[in-house]
């Protein structure tokens, strides 16, 4: 099982703290974005086994290497001090990963997102498209909190909250946590030196969360719990979780060719299972959409997404992003889904092929109205 985790793993999410993209804190190690622009080029690739991999990475370090452009030698305790401490560090960081990836021939995106983008089901589909779609381009998008918007609040706050929201968003089938640790140990191993290594666990064992502590260094936030917790989090949506020593010598390569290496959290619901659950349990009903004979048996028999020309009507009042029913010529509700379309823009849409969109619409966005991995239809 161990093994296979990540050599079967196709789309993977790799985050990186501040401690390790900063030297704790004295400026950017560039040999280190070296070496990850390298790996993750590797993947993309295929060069492994011949299979390219999707990869999204998840850079911490803005307000770190910010502080240290800036000259401040302590951690500042006001928000907006830290807000204009990222803004600054961002640029280097964007621009090292942009360097370093290219040098390898791979294109980046600078992505950034806050809990309120994940949050709003509009922006949350906007930004599930644009990341598949950069994944599709062979594309890595490098990630980050977007500080300069949120406050204490509302702030993920540590990067690896956000590597799990991630994971959920592109529906990642592994997310890898490159820290300053081998990965987790039943105590903190800086205070505790009888601490014991953990190979493998389930990710959501409360057992896990009375094993770690705080961080360990002034760089980083969050420390072991909130991987552990991201672990959990990326589970949720059939997600399993490596914690590895993000300095290991070809780590990424390594893992993806099936060694063991750090710890294996591993997720108990498989992906397609645990998104579809997440769709139905998650979300309130806002509307439907009925269609007709030939639409409801592709949703039905051949696992088809819904596209607009099948649909006869549309009723009640939702977003994009929203979740909808789709009901038959009966009326009985055979799925449901998020929508790529609002209700007007749908009404809109009812009959017409892919072709006629941006003439109706003045822009084409999906061609579908729901999309099969975003519908959960009984008995599939
Ligand atoms: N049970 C544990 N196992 C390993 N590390 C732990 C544990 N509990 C706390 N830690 C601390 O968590 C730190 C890593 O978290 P953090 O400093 O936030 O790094 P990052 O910037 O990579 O997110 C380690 O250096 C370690 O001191
Ligand atoms: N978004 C901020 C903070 C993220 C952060 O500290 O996370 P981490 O080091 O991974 O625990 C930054 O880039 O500095």
């Amino acid at each position: 099982m161990a093994s296979s985790v990540l050599r079967d793993a196709r789309r993977i999410v790799v985050k990186v703290g501040s401690s390790l993209v900063t030297n704790e804190g004295r400026g950017l190690d560039e040999a280190a974005i070296a070496q990850w622009s390298q790996q993750l080029a590797a993947l993309v690739r295929g060069d492994a086994d011949g299979t390219p991999r999707e990869v999204v990475m998840v850079s911490s370090g803005a307000i770190a290497e910010g502080m240290k452009r800036l000259g401040w030698k302590v951690r500042p305790k006001q928000i907006h001090e830290l807000q204009a401490a990222a803004a600054v560090g961002q640029m280097g960081l964007a621009q090292m990963y942009e360097t370093k990836l290219r040098e390898q021939g791979v294109g980046s995106a600078q992505v950034l997102l806050t809990h309120a983008d994940l949050a709003d089901r509009e922006r949350y589909l906007n930004a599930r498209t644009t990341l598949l779609t950069l994944l599709g381009l062979g594309v890595v998008p490098v990630i980050n909190e977007n500080d300069t918007v949120v406050n204490d609040e509302i702030k993920f706050g540590d990067n690896d909250t956000l590597g799990a929201l991630v994971a959920n968003l592109v529906d990642a089938d592994a997310l890898v946590i490159l820290t300053d640790q081998k990965g987790l140990y039943t105590a903190d191993p800086r205070k505790h030196s009888d601490a014991r290594f953990v190979d493998e666990a389930e990710a959501g064992d409360p057992a896990l969360e009375a094993m770690a502590g705080g961080a360990g260094s002034s760089i980083g936030s969050g420390g072991m719990i909130t991987k552990i917790l991201a672990a959990k989090r990326a589970a949720a949506s059939g997600a399993s979780t490596v914690i590895a020593w993000g300095r290991e010598p070809n780590v990424l390569g390594r893992l993806v060719a099936g060694e063991a290496i750090g710890t294996l959290l591993v997720a108990q619901t498989p992906k397609n299972q645990a998104r579809k659950r997440w769709i139905s349990d998650h979300l309130q009903l806002k509307g439907s959409v009925s269609v007709d004979e030939g639409a409801a048996l592709k949703l039905q028999d051949e696992g088809k997404s819904l596209l607009p020309i099948g649909m006869t009507g549309v009723e009640g009042n939702f977003s994009r992003g929203d979740v909808i029913a789709v009901r038959n010529a009966q009326g009985e509700e055979i799925a449901r889904g998020l929508a790529n379309y609002a209700s007007a823009e749908a009404r809109l849409l009812c009959r017409k092929s892919s072709a006629q969109f941006e003439q109706l619409l003045g822009y084409t966005a999906e061609a579908e109205m729901i999309h099969r991995d975003n519908m959960v239809v009984p008995g599939h």
